[in-house]
């Protein structure tokens, strides 16, 4: 199976701290859990396979991706932090703006958006002010505003570290979920068990180093 994402010889430093990873390769809808501890490279990785960051050597290349050109690259690969970002209106107009940026037709767009939000669990959200919402329904959001797009990878930095304890087996049962969807997902966490728990391939990293595939994550 063609992987979505492939990483080779990849090299990036900054400052002391060195990120190193001789090959990787992430096939197609299936969930993958990246931890380590922290300032171990998590975020750098997740931000270097959204093409947001450039290694200073080796190559992040997307065989499991048609691509005409990087635009429609960046489209299939979409990127959330940790702290996403909502902008006033409703939780439609957040999730609307880039599809309209996009071209895509008004009823499309309602389609899209209201089909997104019943995938994430917020079904009836759209008139919703975003400045209103909890942190959870907020971090809901922004899946939702990053699977509006269709992605083939989409990688979230810490998607968790701000929902609570209760409401967070509804969370990782969407991100269990998502491969049905034709995604591909990396996270990034700080608990290791909740891998298991998704039944998500877990990724480790130690030190800038990315540990071998079945090796236990201990930090
Ligand atoms: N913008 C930046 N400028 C300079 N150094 C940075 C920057 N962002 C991260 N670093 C450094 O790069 C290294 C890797 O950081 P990174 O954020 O990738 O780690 P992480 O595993 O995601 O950590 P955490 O679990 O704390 O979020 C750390 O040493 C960090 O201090």
């Amino acid at each position: 199976m063609e992987p979505v994402v492939s990483l080779k010889h990849l090299l990036f430093t900054r400052g002391s701290f060195r990120l190193s990873i001789e090959s990787l390769e992430l096939v197609p809808k299936k969930v993958y859990a990246l931890t380590g501890a922290n300032g171990a490279g998590k975020s750098t990785l997740l931000r270097i396979m959204a093409l947001l960051i450039n290694p200073q050597r080796g190559v992040v290349q997307f065989p499991g991706i048609t691509t005409g050109d990087a635009d429609h690259l960046r489209r299939q690969v979409t990127y959330v932090e940790q702290s996403p970002y909502l902008f006033q209106g409703t939780v439609s107009d957040n999730l609307a703006f880039g599809l309209k940026l996009r071209g895509v037709a008004r009823q499309e767009q309602i389609r899209r958006i209201s089909l997104t939000l019943s995938i994430v669990g917020l079904e009836g959200f759209e008139q919703r002010k975003a400045k209103e919402l909890s942190c959870g329904e907020t971090q809901r959001v922004a899946l939702a505003r990053a699977l509006v797009f269709k992605p083939d990878l989409l990688l979230l930095d810490e998607p968790t570290a701000n929902i609570d304890v209760n409401s967070r087996p509804a969370f990782e049962g969407l991100l269990a979920r998502l491969p049905k969807y034709g995604v591909t997902v990396v996270f990034s966490t700080h608990d290791r068990f909740q891998a298991q728990r998704i039944g998500a391939e877990l990724l480790c990293i130690r030190d800038g180093m990315l540990q071998a595939q079945d090796t236990l994550c201990l930090f």
